[in-house]
């Protein structure tokens, strides 16, 4: 009954998309959809040959020609894309862009069809339900909905809303051309074309890394404003993004959060940003002038979005910083031709670097003119406010400084009649203007009398005519031949004024427009700049060092540390990795605190941090190019599907095992605590022997409390697998442990080596109590494991409540024995015994 109901609703969802999923006629062998939101892109495609899906989420730097788009398309070959009728015109003008990597072969590409669909066929909601009831191989007929979903989370990743919108849009187009089925119709069922897979695309040339990733190594971490509701800005917080980011212009943090979202693996752009580190580093100086210059440079994009929009008024302060931020990008050149010249002999020539030749060609001569042309019209001497139009200087325009004369000359000239008026009738009577601005509608030049004409004098004055009465100025005004005159004459100046000089500042715009993509280049530039600075001042203030990447899948780490937690402890013991050929999965074993987790991530952001071009907080590094970094980590409550902390476990090591490439990167945080024992083992040592199994396996970084890893029966032996554990100093043998925190002293030191698991004892006697935990518990606890080491039966835990309920029973139990129902009184007996028991 239910399932009849699903199926009506569905297919009534289906006939409103019809109507414009109709048209979609074309026969392709790949369609894809994409979608972009803010910074994000959602794309997913299909392979009718394989019968395969991908999906990807990924962010874009604004550019306006979209080039991870681009690198998709060239990746994916498309016959076909579809994307919603809400995407603006530069993102649909780069879907239909030809894509190659040089002239010949954007010639020879093929052309490939770009169909908008209406928005409601890429939202959300609706995209989870066409997933959720998609498919897939592999689904089993009784698999209940929540299965299904279960199962397809481990194939993608339905937390990523812009990969599940695509992909949701995508399947409304398949389903139309019944090219894949759906669950829960049954006309769909007959046909027996499913899905093979459903996959997330690693896009060639970034290293990829999921929203968990992110967050386990704490990557971001966005704080809520402090106020109780939260309400407020939201400011990033203690994260390696915070620890990293000292830049000091918009456009350079937007850069670098791009940087650290999008980490690449082009080594000749890592490298130049290395030198160019390397370089900048030893000069402070320099880079704190370069630090002061570049704080006056504003959000130049939003800034020229401002001057060029026709609906919004520039004022003199957007002309202010507009005028500051050219001029400190001209001075940021003058500073880098200047160090050219001083440091032609050194080792790294400073003309070497990408930066500097992109500084010296972008930011040129016609900046120079930018700045003259604006300080040359806009007059920021004689401004009433910042926040007013901006007035124009005089010499620009005759006619324009004729009219500002007058107008300045006004007030003078208005007295003198005045007092000439006051002279010839002795009247109280004076000339006003008023302009718009005016709580007065009324514009022109009017004649006040302190009194009411009289009807008497009026009729002996016939070209006085009261205009009103009252208003800011006191008194009854009147238009009159001469004040008609004087209109004419000198009319409302200051508007002519305004209007005149919002001709010349809208002329100004107009050739700033010619401009504005050197404009926008210059400031591309000083977002670089900005960057690469702020990586260099961390590198020297936190003593980081040059990695070396290769293309060899090798990770050799020297001293590597952490670099948040370095900053959290007094003494932070450094660590090394080595991943070469063989033991290429790592198992690391040591007690509770012993810093597994420390060193897991430590390890993964270094190479995190190799990737976007930073140095990285070790003594050295060989970091070999890695696609992807997937974890298990901690566990987080997901919103796309209800699951236990134990399921998203799952996933996650399913998602690993299912998408991991040789040149991966694992971390599996104590994979399997969160279910019995036995079967934890099981799965841990299963999916340590599945990665061993291959040829050149991923590096894995597995850290564990489970013993039974060293058992070759459990975690059969292989040279891909490699032990490590973290040193502790114990009593020495002979010595008897007090139990007490004190007789460990955790090193922190990773070695080669098993850790024999004796150390329960030990630690839950130090961290819990740290943590809080009663040591009345830590007793018992100890108590326990001592007995179960030895197989004794665990004795019930005495407590004086217990003892006195023995004592009673006990006493009861005498008198029964020695009660003689002949000789004794039952009665009394009974009721002794019984107010004993009560
Ligand atoms: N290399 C190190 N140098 C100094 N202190 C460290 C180091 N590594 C870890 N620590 C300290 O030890 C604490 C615990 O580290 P970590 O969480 O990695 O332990 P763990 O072995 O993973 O513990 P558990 O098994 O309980 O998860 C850290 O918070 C830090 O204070």
């Amino acid at each position: 009954m239910v399932r009849n109901s699903r199926v009506q609703r569905r297919s009534v969802k289906a006939t409103e998309e019809d109507v414009e999923l109709q048209d979609v006629d074309v026969d392709a062998k790949v369609y894809m959809a994409c979608i972009l939101q803010g910074r994000r892109i959602g794309v997913a495609y299909y392979d009718v040959d394989t019968r395969q899906m991908f999906v990807l989420e990924t962010w874009e730097d604004g550019n306006e020609q979209f080039p991870s788009v681009q690198l998709i398309k060239y990746q994916v070959k498309p016959d076909i894309i579809f994307t919603s009728t809400k995407m603006d015109d530069t993102f649909l003008a780069a879907l239909k862009l030809k894509v190659g990597f040089d002239h010949a072969a954007v010639e020879h590409a093929e052309v490939h069809e770009v169909r908008v669909l209406r928005s409601s066929v890429f939202t959300y909601q609706q995209a989870r339900h066409r997933l959720a009831y998609l498919w897939i191989t592999g689904m089993d007929e009784d698999f209940t909905d929540k299965e299904r979903l279960h199962l397809l989370n481990s194939f993608m990743n339905l937390d990523s809303e812009m990969q599940v919108r695509a992909a949701g849009g995508l399947l409304a187009v398949l389903q139309q051309k019944m090219l894949v089925g759906a669950s829960d119709v049954e006309e769909y069922k007959m046909t027996p074309v499913q899905i093979e897979s459903i996959s997330e695309l690693s896009l060639n040339g970034f290293l990829n890394i999921d929203a968990a990733t992110h967050d386990a190594l704490q990557i971001f971490q966005v704080d809520k404003h402090a106020s109780s509701m939260g309400i407020g800005k939201e400011k990033e917080g203690f994260s390696v993004f915070g620890l990293l980011n000292k830049c000091v212009t918009l456009m350079g943090r937007k850069l670098l959060r791009l940087w650290f979202l999008r980490p690449i693996l082009d080594l000749d752009i890592l490298n130049d940003r290395l030198d160019t580190i390397s370089v900048l580093q030893c000069s402070q100086e320099f880079l704190k002038d370069l630090q002061e210059s570049l704080k006056h440079i504003r959000d130049i994009p939003q800034l020229l979005k401002k001057i060029s929009s026709p609906s919004s008024r520039t004022t003199t302060k957007d002309w202010l910083m507009f005028s500051e931020s050219v001029g400190a990008l001209i001075n940021i050149r003058a500073m880098f031709q200047v160090a050219l010249s001083q440091r032609q002999q050194s080792q790294l020539p400073l003309s070497d670097l990408q930066i500097v030749r992109k500084i010296l060609s972008s930011i040129n001569e016609e900046l120079v003119y930018i700045k003259n042309l604006v300080t040359g019209v806009i007059d920021f001497d004689k401004t009433s406010g910042e926040h007013t139009a901006p007035r124009i200087v005089h010499g620009i325009c005759d006619e324009l400084d004729e009219l500002k004369n007058l107008h300045e000359g006004l007030p003078d000239f208005l007295d003198k009649i005045n007092l000439l008026s006051q002279l010839s009738n002795k009247l109280h009577l004076s000339f006003v203007f008023f302009d718009t601005d005016s709580s007065v509608i009324i514009a022109g030049y009017l004649l006040r009398f302190g009194v009411r004409l009289h009807e008497n004098v009026l009729e002996c004055l016939p070209d006085f005519q009261l205009a009103f009465e009252g208003g800011c100025e006191d008194g009854f005004f009147y238009r009159t031949s001469k004040t008609r005159e004087l209109d004419e004459v000198i009319g409302d100046i200051f508007h002519k004024v305004l209007d005149m000089e919002q001709a010349v500042l809208r002329e100004l715009e107009k050739r700033l427009g010619e401009f504005s993509s050197t404009l926008r280049q210059a400031a591309n530039v000083a977002a670089e700049v900005d960057c690469l600075t702020a990586l260099s001042i961390v590198a020297h203030e936190q003593k980081y060092v040059r990695p070396v990447l290769t293309e060899d899948n090798i990770l050799v780490i020297s001293n590597g540390r952490h670099p948040l937690q370095e900053c959290t402890v007094n003494t932070f013991v450094p660590n090394d990795a080595h991943i070469t050929q063989k033991g290429r999965v790592c198992v690391v074993s040591g007690p509770n605190y012993s810093g597994k987790s420390i060193y897991l991530k430590q390890v993964a952001l270094i190479v995190f941090l190799a990737h976007i071009g930073s140095f990285v907080p070790a003594e050295k590094a060989i970091v070999g190019l890695t696609d992807r970094i997937f974890t298990r980590i901690a566990s987080k409550e997901t919103m796309a599907v209800s699951q236990s902390s134990f399921m998203i476990d799952l996933h996650q090591i399913a998602i690993m095992l299912r998408h991991a490439t040789s040149k991966s990167l694992c971390l599996i945080d104590e994979f399997g605590k969160g279910t019995l024992t036995t079967d934890g083992v099981g799965l841990l040592c299963s999916t340590l022997k599945q990665f061993a199994d291959w040829e050149l396996p991923p590096k894995v970084l597995a850290c564990t409390h489970f013993s039974e890893v060293f058992n070759p029966k459990f975690l059969p032996k292989s040279e891909n697998l490699a032990f490590y554990t973290m040193s502790i100093l114990e009593p020495d043998d002979g010595q008897q442990s007090s139990g007490s925190i004190d007789d460990i002293v955790f090193l922190y030191r990773l070695v080669l080596g098993h850790a024999v698991p004796s150390y329960g004892k030990h630690c839950d006697n130090t961290r819990p109590e740290a943590a809080g935990v009663a040591p009345q518990i830590l007793v018992r606890a100890n108590e326990i494991l001592e007995l179960m080491t030895e197989t004794k039966n665990i004795e019930r835990l005495d407590s004086q409540q217990t003892a006195a309920k023995d004592q009673r029973y006990k006493t009861f139990t005498e008198k029964l024995l020695f009660w003689d129902d002949d000789k004794g009184d039952t009665h009394g007996f009974l009721s002794q015994v019984f107010s004993h028991s009560s």
